[in-house]
């Protein structure tokens, strides 16, 4: 098992990355001094598949443990969905000291995450991401949160897991789309922070949409390294974190204005990014040959570029609601080279328009 660590003190916690890793989650919560009663949240499609045999795994390990099953999509990111997880936890009894698993993709880990962080101010979270979107990036870091309606994340908290356990063999039951989904986050950690990543998507394309276990394990691993980099140097945004949201202002935008749903998150993040690096080329920090070469990446993994039912007005009057807009002044995260991201926080708003003219 490759195992990765993200170093913040007394909140350090460890990424296990392997096949079959979940088989582990007994010992694992063991050896975390954990004990008694544990809810598990999953998704329906999900917890089908994977909810017994990590109950058994629990059970084994002395757990009384109960599986609670919320309807999949990012829908389920809501106060509504929460307070049936709010009631589950109090209705089971669960304690300051009994932990809540997140068994799922980023909707479950995104949610079961903000519970931890509420209920009772707050009960230990163990990440099971079975997506790659959250193996590579939502398991990591402790950003957790419901939407509203009027924009996304805009309810949560940042509140890291203790462990996160990643068992690579789930991605073998993950639909073709959501595989491409959490590849746009790995595109994403290529073009902010290594360049030897995004060469080795480029190059291993075959690999990896064939699921190849050394593939897989390659990206995750490292893109789990990337942002826990990040992360131990500003957990809680103030800086350079903002560069994990590149794509994401634009992306945010077309989630909450197509309606949640629509275009999945790693769909909307690839039409975010071909536009954070179209604004980078109109304000001639790259040239249009590393916008071309953005855009083929994407494209190779069969991700979106445009988001042709969405109005560029629309996005626009939705932009300011980012998290990383400081008195009305949106932070945008642009690209300078493979690898290499300045943030700017004066982008005339000219500029914006004509790039989102371009992807709608
Ligand atoms: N907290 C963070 O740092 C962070 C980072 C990135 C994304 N996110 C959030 O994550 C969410 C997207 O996550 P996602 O793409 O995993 O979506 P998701 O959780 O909706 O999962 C996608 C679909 O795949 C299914 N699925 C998951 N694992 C499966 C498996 N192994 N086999 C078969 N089906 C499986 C799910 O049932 C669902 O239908 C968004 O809400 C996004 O905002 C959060
Ligand atoms: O962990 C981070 O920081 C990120 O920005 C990772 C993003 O991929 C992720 O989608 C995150 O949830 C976005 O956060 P938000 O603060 O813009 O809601
Ligand atoms: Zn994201």
């Amino acid at each position: 098992m490759d195992v990765v660590n993200v170093e913040l003190g007394q909140k350090s916690y460890p990424i296990m990355i392997g096949p079959n890793s979940l088989s582990q989650i007994g010992p694992v919560l063991k050896e975390l001094n954990l004990a008694g009663k544990i809810l598990v949240v999953s998704d329906e499609q999900v917890g089908k598949i994977y909810g017994d045999p990590v109950l058994e795994q629990l059970s084994a390990a002395g757990f009384t443990a109960e599986l609670l099953l919320v309807p999949p999509g990012e829908g389920t990111k809501s106060l509504e969905i929460a307070q049936l997880v709010f009631t589950r936890a109090i209705t089971m009894g669960l304690d300051r000291r009994s932990p809540i698993a997140a068994l799922g993709g980023g909707v479950v880990g995104d949610l079961t995450g903000f519970i931890a962080a509420t209920y009772l101010r707050g009960i230990p979270l163990i990440q099971l991401p079975t997506s790659l979107l959250a193996q590579v990036d939502s398991s990591v870091g402790g950003k957790v949160a419901v939407n509203h309606p009027l924009g996304k994340n805009l309810i949560g908290a940042f509140y890291q897991p203790r462990a996160v356990i990643i068992d690579i063999q789930t991605v073998s039951t993950l639909p073709e789309r959501e595989l491409a989904t959490g590849l746009a986050e790995v595109i994403k950690h290529g073009l902010i922070a290594d360049a030897a990543l995004f060469t080795y998507l480029q190059i291993n394309h075959r690999q990896i949409t064939g699921r190849d276990a050394g593939a897989l394990t390659h990206i995750i691993k490292r893109s789990c390294e990337i942002k826990a980099g990040v992360v131990e140097q500003d957990e809680r945004e103030a800086g350079l974190r903002m560069i994990l949201n590149f794509g994401h202002t634009i992306a945010h935008a077309i989630e909450a204005t197509a309606g949640y749903g629509r275009y999945n998150h790693g769909e909307a993040v690839a039409i975010g990014m071909h536009g954070a690096a179209l604004i980078s080329c109109y304000l001639g920090l790259c040239t249009p040959a590393l916008v071309a070469v953005v855009k083929s990446a994407i494209s190779k993994y069969r991700l979106p570029l445009t988001a042709d039912d969405c109005a560029p007005a629309d996005i626009l009057s939705l932009l300011t609601r980012d998290k990383k807009t400081v008195g009305g002044k949106v932070h945008w995260v642009l690209l300078t080279d493979i690898g290499k991201v300045v943030i700017r926080n004066n982008v005339p708003d000219e500029v914006v328009s004509r790039a989102l003219t371009e992807l709608t």
